[in-house]
């Protein structure tokens, strides 16, 4: 048989132990295949020889009535016996080499890859493969991963820079389900190369399902329209913001548009949900009623989790390192919602538990915009340039801002916010540069948590403005609609126009007065008062 041409889009890996009580394997393979499975890989790990090749031929007989090839996981004699389109190994398994001699140039060969180190050694043996499966993204009950690390979105984003330009197609795998699908597209684009998964491959989503066809009708939709919208920006850095129309995007055009969402907070209130700390919670909360939005505090997890469908946007601010499960809820609840999710990683690089709890949070939920001084950003973006000292930045700040947060925004899939004297927001394609602001910001506790809470406030205008303005989510694999890049620059713009304005007053005599004052002119602001004294450049 020709070597074939593999869409590994959904990749359905089977298990007959995971099916639901009294479902018949055949029956939801064959629900499964009519939903949009696109290759299916028989795994048989208790079965005999005899079995294994029984259920295999069974299974690619109804697989070649739907012109879906069939992999065969690690037994090469099986794949001979069944004449399949090739096979699946692991890292212990036959070598590659040896594999490609056995089965001859055209069937597949497709191998798993845990890490970078994997990864680099697949790529000296490409000629003889086809394709990678890259996990355990997550943790999954349908492997015993052996306590190793999971590889989060992130993870998978380094291996696919790894195996970029040599002809390597890949799938993740492990722990994969519908809500946390546009999470893993999305968040693992490759930082240095924007690479992107071909597919992922499921167990237990799929036929632990009582309804697989659905199950895989769901999966495919999403990863569908992600690759119809990566063909759709191609050529541009960025398949996760919302790029259009950013051609000869100018200072005014963005300025109009910190207007128009000045506008949407005042008129539709949005609620705003922020797991924030001790030091700041009431500070935080004026601050979203001054500018018009709704504050809720809430962090139990399953308030959260009732919450997240009614709310505009979700802040998640880790300052005192409290209500970890609430925080990992209403991220993943936001992101399965598809509410925009503001991360503030309060000092994550002062201490090593700050840096694995924000580590554990991304394995968990994708945010949509990352806020944080230089030393929280360079601890994010794992510079050495930017020291951290407690929730302060030690020092001046980058050399080069810019291509700090240009690089960790397409690292993150994420904009990225630095905050201090100068303020820098980056899509991972355009920089923003932010030259408001007084002295005082630096007199007072918490001013970049207020910072990040108004952005969140303007997220949710944002979101709520492109749902008024368009019938439906004009592409079902984004994460969250709306501009977020703009929301990012009216949070901070309009937080740092206000601190001006109270530093002027005559009746404010220091931080206790200008304080107070913050609030009053954040709730005073006018969209000319922003116009007349925004210093927006872009860079
Ligand atoms: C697509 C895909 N990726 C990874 C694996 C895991 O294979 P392996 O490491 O050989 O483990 P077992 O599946 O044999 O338990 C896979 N099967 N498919
Ligand atoms: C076979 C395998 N290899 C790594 S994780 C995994 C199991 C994936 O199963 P599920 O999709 O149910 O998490």
């Amino acid at each position: 048989m020709p070597k074939i041409d593999i869409d590994y889009s959904v990749y359905l890996v089977t298990g007959r132990e995971f099916l639901p009580a009294g479902k018949d394997y055949y029956e939801s393979l064959e629900e499964s295949l009519q939903g949009g499975v696109t290759v299916v890989q028989v795994r048989e790990k208790n079965a005999d020889t005899g079995e294994f090749i029984q259920v295999a031929r069974r299974t690619k007989e109804i697989c070649d009535q739907y012109n879906v090839p069939v992999l065969i996981n690690d037994r090469i004699d099986v794949h001979l016996a069944v004449g399949t389109a090739g096979i699946h190994i692991g890292q212990t398994d036959c070598p590659i080499s040896l594999a490609r001699t056995l089965i001859g140039e055209d069937a597949i060969i497709g191998l798993s890859v845990r890490n970078t180190d994997e990864a680099n050694r697949a790529i000296e043996s490409k000629e003889s493969l086809d394709y990678i499966g890259i996990g355990a993204v997550w943790e999954t009950g349908s492997k015993d991963i052996k306590g190793r690390k999971t590889l989060g979105p992130d993870g998978v984003g380094e291996i696919l820079d790894v195996i970029q330009g040599h002809g390597i197609k890949s799938v993740a795998i492990g722990g994969i389900h519908l809500p946390n699908l546009p999470q893993l597209l999305h968040g693992s684009v490759s930082p240095l190369n924007s690479n992107t998964l071909d597919g992922v491959a499921v167990i237990s989503d799929i036929v632990a399902s009582l309804h697989p066809r659905e199950a895989a009708t769901d999966l495919r939709e999403i990863v569908d329209s992600f690759k119809r919208a990566k063909r759709v920006l191609k050529g541009q850095q960025s398949v996760f913001s919302i790029l259009q129309g950013r051609d000869g995007l100018n200072e005014d055009q963005l300025i109009k548009g910190v207007e128009g969402l000045m506008e949407v907070l005042q008129q539709e209130t949005p609620l705003v949900n922020q797991l924030t700390n001790k030091v700041v919670m009431n500070d935080s909360a004026n601050v979203t009623l001054a500018v018009g939005a709704s504050p809720i505090m809430s962090t139990h997890p399953r308030d959260v989790h009732d919450l997240s469908p009614a709310i505009g946007a979700c802040l998640i601010n880790f300052g005192t390192v409290d209500d970890k499960e609430g925080m990992k809820v209403a991220g993943r609840q936001a992101n399965v919602n598809r509410k925009p999710l503001v991360f503030d990683p309060v000092a994550v690089g002062a201490t090593s538990y700050r840096r694995e709890t924000a580590a554990e949070l991304l394995a968990h939920w994708q945010p949509t915009i990352i806020k944080g001084n230089a030393a929280e950003i360079g601890a994010m973006a794992e510079s050495t340039e930017v020291m951290s000292r407690g929730v302060d930045a030690a020092g001046s700040g980058f050399k080069d801002p810019g291509s700090v947060v240009k690089a960790l925004a397409r690292k993150r899939a994420a904009i990225i916010v630095l905050t201090g004297p100068t303020d820098y927001i980056s899509d991972g394609s355009l920089v923003i540069k932010v030259s408001n602001g007084s002295h005082y910001l630096e007199k007072i506790t918490g001013s970049g948590c207020q910072a990040g809470s108004l952005i969140a406030c303007y997220a949710a205008a944002s979101r709520i403005k492109y749902l008024n303005e368009n019938d439906s989510f004009e592409d079902d694999s984004q994460l969250v609609q709306g501009d977020m890049l703009l929301a990012s620059l009216a949070g901070i713009l309009i937080y740092t126009v206000a601190s001006e304005v109270a530093a002027e007053r005559q009746d404010v005599k220091g931080p206790g007065t200008f304080r107070s004052a913050l609030i009053d002119e954040l709730y005073n602001l006018t969209p000319e008062v922003v116009r007349k004294r925004a210093k927006v450049e872009i860079l």
